[in-house]
């Protein structure tokens, strides 16, 4: 049977990166693998484990079909190489990192994902983001917009799992593996 994707999504700042990592081996422990992510990010700035490429390399990878997943936000390209799909098809679960403004297609390549919410109360994100400083002011404030951007508006009809984690890591880091958990199980969908 295929693995089931595990599709995570957050405002920038909400701890997608710290969650992720604080996660890694738990998940793996679960059958579930973190897939690294090409981004069009300079290196010293990637505060993930990421691929960091040129934009000319990006479109070449994409124009090659190096990518399951790719989408544009914040001024920079991501993609999601296809070894995805062959972890996926080995029955091996995936966490992607993904995009809010790209669950409506991710959900049209893969119906069977299991979309993740991460919140975190606007005034502790903005916190979070200024104490975190890899943007600038002007970026921070451009994050915030796009995130009242998406409190305005469901990109799908389906239904997300929230996340919340305004609290501890650990609490956001035991609900993701009792949703792995849940979601592992077949027939859930
Ligand atoms: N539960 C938490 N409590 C306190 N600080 C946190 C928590 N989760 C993340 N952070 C901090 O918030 C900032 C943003 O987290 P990060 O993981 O980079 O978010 P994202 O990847 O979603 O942009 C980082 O400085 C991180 O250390
Ligand atoms: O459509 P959205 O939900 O707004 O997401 C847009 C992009 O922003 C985040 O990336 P990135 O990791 O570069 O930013 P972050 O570390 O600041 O979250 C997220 O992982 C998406 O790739």
């Amino acid at each position: 049977m295929d693995g089931r994707l595990i599709y995570l999504m957050g405002p920038s700042g909400s701890g997608k990166d710290s969650l992720i990592e604080a996660a890694r081996e738990p998940l793996r422990a679960l059958n579930c693998e973190i897939i690294r992510r090409v981004i069009t990010r300079s290196a010293e700035s990637v505060g993930e484990d990421a691929i960091g490429v040129t934009p000319q390399e990006f479109e070449q990878r994409q124009r090659a079909g190096e990518f399951s997943l790719a989408w544009e936000a914040n001024g920079l390209a991501y993609g999601i190489p296809v070894e995805m799909d062959q972890w996926l098809k080995a029955g091996k679960h995936v966490l992607v990192n993904g995009s809010r403004a790209n669950l409506r297609q991710a959900l049209e390549s893969y119906p069977t994902l299991v979309p993740v919410l991460l919140t975190v109360r606007d005034n502790v994100l903005r916190e979070r983001l200024l104490r975190r400083g890899r943007e600038t002011l002007e970026q921070i404030d451009a994050r915030l917009a796009r995130n009242t951007l998406f409190k305005d508006r469901r990109s799908t009809d389906s239904p997300v799992h929230l996340i919340d984690n305004s609290g501890d890591l650990a609490d956001a880091v035991n609900h993701l593996l009792e949703l792995v958990r849940f979601s592992a199980i077949p027939d859930q969908t």
